[in-house]
């Protein structure tokens, strides 16, 4: 398990741009050596705009995006048509330049067709088996929830790799989420968090406060908080490398 490490931006187009670069260039050197990548993805609105700028970069990378696989740490159980998922969203906008096929697109299941998202989760925790994340990305919620793991109701002595959440504080609250057992046996493990108001948050997570489901994630090689200064802003300086 690796130690968080803090990558603290300037603001939060130096974040974006960052965190997109940054990850176009970890698929790069991992296709280099590996034959397919697997990347679990994550909503909100932070990760849209990264996706934004990381489908602009994708035209002229030379990324093989059929050797590409991509997973999702969380969703909200609702219909599939229902613009409130989150691989809807994020597949709206990686698909203006990322030819996908559907075997390369592991979206969780959708409400229409799965009984509960108990159901929804053991599906999906059947369908990953022993895939192992390349990078897994998180937001942060300003309560310390990642994924749809949310505070209090943390299932960290699960050994299965993805839950059903029936009762979530944030609407919708009926949900699916992967485990923290799943989430951390990824290679790496990347946050991406901007704006003040989660500035009291970053802080706790990252002074280690276990109540808080961000402060338990870990990447087996790594471990990164993409932050812009807002979002940095309670931190001790020598918690920062940028
Ligand atoms: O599933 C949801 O209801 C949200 O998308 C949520 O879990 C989000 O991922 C975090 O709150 C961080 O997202 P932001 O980047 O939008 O703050």
């Amino acid at each position: 398990m690796s130690a968080p490490r803090v990558l603290r931006h300037d603001d939060l187009d130096e974040l974006v741009q960052d965190a997109a670069q940054s990850l176009m260039d970890t698929l790069l050197g991992l296709q280099a050596t590996q034959e397919t990548v697997h990347l679990c993805l994550t909503g909100g609105r932070m990760a849209n705009q990264i996706y934004e700028r990381f489908a602009e970069l994708v035209p002229d990378s030379g990324l093989n995006t059929q050797a590409l696989h991509l997973w999702w740490g969380d969703e909200r159980f609702v219909p599939t048509t229902d613009p409130e998922r989150h691989a809807l969203r994020t597949l709206s906008i990686l698909a203006r330049t990322l030819q996908l096929s559907s075997a390369q697109t592991h979206p969780m299941p959708a409400s229409d067709g799965k009984a509960d998202p108990g159901e929804a989760a053991y599906a999906y925790a059947h369908e990953l088996g022993n895939t192992i994340f390349d990078v897994c990305l998180l937001g942060l919620g300003v309560d310390g929830h990642v994924a749809s793991l949310f505070p209090g109701r943390l299932d960290d002595t699960s050994s299965s790799l993805a839950v059903g959440v029936n009762d979530a504080p944030q609407a919708p609250s009926e949900r699916i989420s992967l485990t923290l057992n799943a989430i951390n046996r990824s290679r790496r493990v990347w946050l991406w968090v901007g704006g003040e108001q989660k500035a009291p948050v970053v802080a706790r997570a990252l002074a280690g406060d276990p109540d808080l489901p961000a402060a338990h994630v870990r990447g087996q090689l790594e471990t990164l908080w993409f932050l812009d200064a807002e979002a940095a802003s309670q931190l001790p300086q020598y918690q920062c490398e940028l």
